[in-house]
């Protein structure tokens, strides 16, 4: 699966002719080609494609919308972390993209977090190399230089809202059907330092202190009241205003930009880095007890009943 994406990488890469690869076809050398062509590529929109994402660049603003496509629920299983962490390496090395808008393609839903059934009923290495799957989501996403935001347009629970919390921005569609929050021992888990950092940087230690302990899902008029989200909008509007906030943010110099953000956000990235190999086994030797895989199981029969 790595290769395939790795060959598509290729594909939008600058061809050694000095032409460019694209879905469209391979365009000529630009020497070659009139204005009125010139015209027509910079206003192109790149899009790739894998199994559960897809990217559109648009080459004028330099902005991509990277959508979650795994239904019914895009829960984060192996693929869908490597997918998203190699889509969006690929927009970080892109000197054409500035920006990053991060959705959902299924109706309803951001994403409902891991996929639960990764964390169940598998072996020690499986979870050792899901978690690493994790971490490497986070890094790269919490990392990005890009201004990253996050239009959620449906529920976002636990490794949903992490990626959420982890953007730059956020807007929530007005839909008191969608809950957002860190819900982890809801389930009888526990939700590691990382994910308990970004929480308190975003909504300050009483509100996440409180906020973990009960496992609190949100409507989005009560995540903005507490700051987890950034703004409230109408169902329609979610794209829309993303867009319009990320083109004003793209009117600061990117420099300054992304020297304030890795300023504000290096401490907790460094500590993930440092801790990243004893994180990984506390995971696993935390998943594997069998009081933990009792409750996840009983979770997802929970789940399966409600679906039912
Ligand atoms: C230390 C570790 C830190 C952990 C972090 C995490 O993220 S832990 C994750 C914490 N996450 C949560 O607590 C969120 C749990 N999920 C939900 O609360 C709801 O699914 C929903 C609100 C997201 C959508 O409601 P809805 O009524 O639209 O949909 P529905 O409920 O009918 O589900 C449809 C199908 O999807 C299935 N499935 C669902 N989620 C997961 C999953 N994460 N995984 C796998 N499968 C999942 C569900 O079983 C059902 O399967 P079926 O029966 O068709 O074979």
């Amino acid at each position: 699966m790595i290769a395939t994406l790795l060959i598509q990488h290729e594909k939008l890469e600058q061809l050694p002719s000095g032409g460019t690869l694209s879905p469209y076809g391979v365009h000529q050398k630009h020497g070659q080609i009139t204005s009125q062509a010139l015209q027509l590529l910079s206003s192109q929109r790149r899009q790739f494609s894998n199994t559960y994402i897809s990217v559109k660049l648009d080459e004028t603003s330099g902005v991509a919308v990277m959508k979650l496509k795994r239904p019914p629920v895009n829960s984060l299983n192996m693929e869908l972390l490597t997918e998203f962490a190699i889509n969006l390496e690929k927009l970080e090395i892109d000197r054409g993209c500035r920006g990053v808008i991060l959705t959902s393609a299924v109706p309803r839903i951001f994403s409902a977090g891991l996929d639960i059934t990764e964390m169940c009923g598998k072996n020690a290495d499986h979870y050792g190399e899901f978690w690493r799957a994790v971490q490497e989501m986070w890094l790269k996403l919490y990392g990005s230089s890009m201004v990253t935001i996050a239009a959620i347009n449906g529920s976002s629970p636990a490794g949903g809202c992490l990626m959420a919390l982890s953007c730059d921005y956020r807007i929530i569609a007005n839909n008191k059907k969608y809950t957002i929050g860190l819900n982890e021992t809801q389930l009888g888990i526990v939700a590691p330092f990382w994910f308990k950092d970004i929480i308190t940087e975003v909504i300050g230690h009483r509100a996440a202190e409180r906020s973990l302990q009960l496992g609190m899902l949100y409507s989005p008029t009560d995540a903005l009241k507490i700051g987890l989200v950034d703004e409230v909008v109408a169902e329609d509007k979610v794209q829309s205003t993303a867009s319009a906030v990320m083109a004003q943010w793209l009117t600061l110099p990117d420099h300054a930009r992304q020297i304030t953000k890795s300023m504000m956000r290096k401490p907790s990235l460094d500590r993930l880095v440092t801790h990243r190999e004893a994180d990984i086994t506390n995971f696993v030797s935390y998943i594997t007890r069998d009081s933990i895989q009792k409750s996840l199981q009983m979770y997802m029969e929970m789940l399966k009943k409600k679906g039912r």
